[in-house]
């Protein structure tokens, strides 16, 4: 089997077009969306996310700020800069670019974001809240997986889907995001025994593991649906996935490539959750 290539860049696209008129009627009510990102530290891939995200948010009339710090910035002074963030009427969404240094405490940062401003969905109240299939911020990265198969036509219901990859920006919320849809989900992260024998059940594989190459063809299913999340960066220094694309591509059904596959469905769930913050702050 020749796998269909998901394009996350045009679907991105489409749903950022989308967005753009959503906007506009926003504004014509008086309200501009605004997403404030904070970057600590001089870190290169980091750098470019956030530019790309900025640059994004001017594509779609959205308002945007940049908010760098040093490395050497004391967890204080982040944390009152959120809190200032926090109260600002104009700014809707806030994201903190992770990782932070070392010496600052991670949830204790994204414990500060008003949960009404946490476009990430990091706040453990808005995880909660997606765990309950409650009304809230999903977390862009999952929430762009469940649109790109959507929008491929996919259906997700009864699937076995397997996660390889916990974290609790990608791996955990995927599988719950899932699991929300009816599929049956099983984890599976770096104590999992016999990774092989699960990876081949799964009628729709996620990998978010970090690794490249990481999944090859003796892991996937005839006709297996195979969604890559991995970032990385390989030996020559060119950007791929955690999926031997060309050995996999031969066996599944539909797959999505690295670039232009979930990384650009990413920044648009981040548009959509600003943009969704912004028309919520009229109510409140
Ligand atoms: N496309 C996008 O928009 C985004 C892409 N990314 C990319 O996705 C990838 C994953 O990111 P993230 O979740 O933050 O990474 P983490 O490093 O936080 O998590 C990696 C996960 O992979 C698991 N793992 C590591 N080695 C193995 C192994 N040998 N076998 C099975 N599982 C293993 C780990 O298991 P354990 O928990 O046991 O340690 C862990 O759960 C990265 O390449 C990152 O750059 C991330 C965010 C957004
Ligand atoms: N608070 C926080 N929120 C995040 O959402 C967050 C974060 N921290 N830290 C880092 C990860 C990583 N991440 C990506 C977003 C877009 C692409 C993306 O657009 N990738 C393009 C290629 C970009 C390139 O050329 O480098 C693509 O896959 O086609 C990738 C990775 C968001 N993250």
């Amino acid at each position: 089997m020749t796998a269909v290539i998901i394009n996350g860049k045009e679907i991105a696209e489409k749903k950022k077009q989308e967005i753009a008129e959503e906007v506009k009627r926003l504004k014509s009510q008086g309200v501009t969306p605004g997403l404030a990102v904070i970057l600590v530290g001089n870190n290169h891939a980091s750098r470019t996310y956030v530019t790309n995200k900025q640059k994004t948010c001017q594509e779609l009339g959205m308002n945007s700020v940049l908010i760098e710090m040093p490395e050497e910035v004391s967890e204080n002074e982040l944390l009152s800069k959120i809190e200032e963030l926090n109260q600002d009427p104009q700014i809707h969404g806030i994201l903190v670019q992770l990782p932070l240094p070392a010496h600052i405490n991670e949830t204790k940062v994204i414990e500060s974001i008003s949960p009404d401003k946490d476009v990430d969905g990091f706040h453990p109240i808005n995880i909660g809240r997606m765990m309950t299939g409650q009304n809230t911020f999903l977390p862009c990265t999952p929430y762009g997986i469940m649109v790109l198969l959507e929008e491929s036509g996919i259906s997700v219901e009864g699937k076995h889907v397997v996660v390889v990859g916990r974290s609790n920006i990608v791996g955990k919320p995927a599988g719950q995001l899932f699991l929300n849809q009816h599929a049956t989900v099983t984890y599976c992260h770096s104590r999992t025994k016999d990774l092989m024998v699960h990876t081949k059940q799964a009628d729709i594989l996620v990998a978010a593991v970090g690794i490249p190459n990481f999944i090859t063809a003796e892991h996937v299913k005839e006709g297996a649906i195979v969604i890559d999340v991995g970032i990385n960066r390989n030996e020559a220094g060119k950007l791929c996935g955690d999926v031997a694309f060309d050995e996999v591509s031969k066996k599944a059904s539909f797959i999505t490539p690295v670039p232009k596959g979930v990384g650009p469905m990413t920044i648009t769930m981040l548009m959509y959750n600003t943009l969704k913050s912004a028309a919520e702050s009229i109510n409140r």
